[in-house]
This record gives structure tokens, sequence and C-alpha cells, in this order.
């Protein structure tokens, strides 16, 4: 069977879309996923993205890592999507219901309001975003939010000096979070601008995380670091992020296509 796809990114945050909005892809495998984010010997994505028909939105979108797993919510494709799409929708989401506003080479999205809590425990410390008595080496003191997906926040003085690529693994699989987490490693550089790098769950490093960039300017908002409009400089670009008075988060940025292609399924497991 051959399948289309859609090459598109979020400040170099990528994806291959699959539209199944009428109903007739088929389900892939994680072994599938795997193959095809190969950047060898497939086409290769941070996140492979699949629209589908929704009940209560305009239509779904399911997310899976480049390591194969489902995962709830993506913030930069979120965006992308809503330049391919090319109007206003709702979309379905398996970490809830999200809205876009595709402009030119942009979009805006309303990703909802973060929820403070660790995992599925929502503890007393993390409700109201203070700081956690855990460390992993010259990370600690972490808060923990979840904007769709699950995030841990760092704030650090120095973002350079962080070995992310050692430690955001060590932290992404540590026993504590049996879902596994995005790290996000941040610096603030004033009340309205923030620095940050993110290793993501089920992708590693990349050059933005949409809902890190949410995650982080959250926390950083509800501890008074910073302002409710934030620009939040990531390694690929900027998101400007914006808290309503009800703790909705809006993020606003760049998206757009790369390519388009096709594949022969069969070759991919
Ligand atoms: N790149 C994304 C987040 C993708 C999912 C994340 N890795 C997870 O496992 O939750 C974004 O732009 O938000």
């Amino acid at each position: 069977m051959r399948i289309s796809f859609v090459k598109m990114h979020g400040l170099g945050n990528d994806f291959a879309i699959l539209d199944g909005r009428d109903g007739d892809l088929p389900l892939l495998g994680e072994a599938q996923i795997r193959a095809l984010a190969d950047r060898n010997r497939g086409i290769g994505f941070d996140q492979l993205i699949v629209l589908g028909p929704s009940e209560t939105a305009d239509f779904a979108m399911r997310i899976h890592n480049a390591d194969g797993g489902e995962v709830e919510a993506c913030g930069n494709a979120t965006r992308a999507v809503g330049v391919l799409h090319g109007a206003e929708a709702s979309i379905e989401t398996t970490g809830g219901m999200v809205q876009v506003r595709p402009g030119t080479s942009m979009a805006e999205a309303a990703m909802g309001a973060g929820r403070f809590e660790w995992q599925d425990i929502p503890l007393a410390y993390a409700m109201d975003t203070r700081e956690m008595p855990l460390g992993w080496d010259m990370l600690e003191r972490p808060s923990a939010v979840n904007v769709g997906n699950p995030h841990i926040v760092f704030f650090v003085d120095d973002l350079r000096a962080v070995p992310l690529e050692t430690l955001g693994p060590e932290i992404e699989t540590d026993p504590l979070f049996p879902q596994r987490i995005n790290v996000n490693v941040a610096q603030i550089l004033s009340r309205d601008s923030i620095r940050l790098r993110v290793w993501e769950r089920g992708a590693g490093l990349t050059l933005a995380c949409g809902t890190g960039a949410c995650a982080t300017a959250t926390v950083a908002y509800r501890q008074g670091l910073v302002d409710s409009v934030v620009q939040v400089t990531l390694p690929g670009g900027t998101l400007t992020i914006r808290h309503d008075d009800e703790g909705g988060i809006h993020m606003a940025g760049p998206a757009s296509e790369t390519y388009r292609g096709s594949f022969e399924l069969d070759d991919f497991g």
C-alpha cells in the first residue's frame, strides 16, 4: 500500500503528517514508525502525525514520537497542522482539545491550561508549581507541569553549561516517571524572555519543543519570574507564549511545509 505524507516543521522540530481524515489509513505499528523515523533509511522526523476524523472537533490528531510511542500533545505539530489545514480549527488530541488559527507560514494555538501534577500523582508541592526536592547532578529543584503531555522544568543560571545530552536521557527514564518525561532546562533572561533547551521524551534533543515552551513559560509565570507574555527562544527559533486571565496558554510561532512524498508501507516492516 502506498501512503502519501507531507513533511513539515515548526522551528526545525520536524514531522511527517499522514492525512487519514477520510478514514482510509492503516494503523502503523511502533516498529514501522521507528523505521520511517530513521534519518538515513526512512523519511526522518521527530514525530509522526496522523490526522483522522473526530466526533467532537473539526478533526483528530494522533502523535507518535520517533521511538514509535504514542503521546498526548505536540505544540509545534499543532501549528504545522493548522498551516496545512489552512483555516481555524478545533483539534482533538489524547491530551485534550486544542484550537489553532493559522496565518501565513505561522499559526497561533490555544493549548489549554497547565495542570500542575507529577505524572498521575498530583503532589501537594507540585500543585502550586513549588520546586520539588529532587536533583540529578547539576539539575536540581525542578517543577512539573502537564500541558497535555508531561514536562519537568529546571531553571539554571547558565544554559550552555548543562550537558543535556547526558542528563536528559537519565531524567527521562528515571523510575520516578513511569510514563517517562520531557526534560526542559531554561535560563530566564528578563521578565519577557526565556532561553530553553529540551530533551524530548521519545525523540531526544530537538531544535524546538512547543509544549516545552508552554510548560516552561507557565511554570515561570506562576512562580512570578516572568510577565504574562514571554518570548521563548529555542535552538530552532523563538515562540511567543501568552497566558490569559483563565490560565489558558497561547502559543504563536512559525510552521511551514518542506516537501510532499509517498512511501510503500511494505518497505517499512
Ligand atoms: N515536539 C513536541 C512534543 C512531542 C511529544 C513529546 N516528545 C512527548 O513525548 O510528550 C512539541 O512541539 O510540543
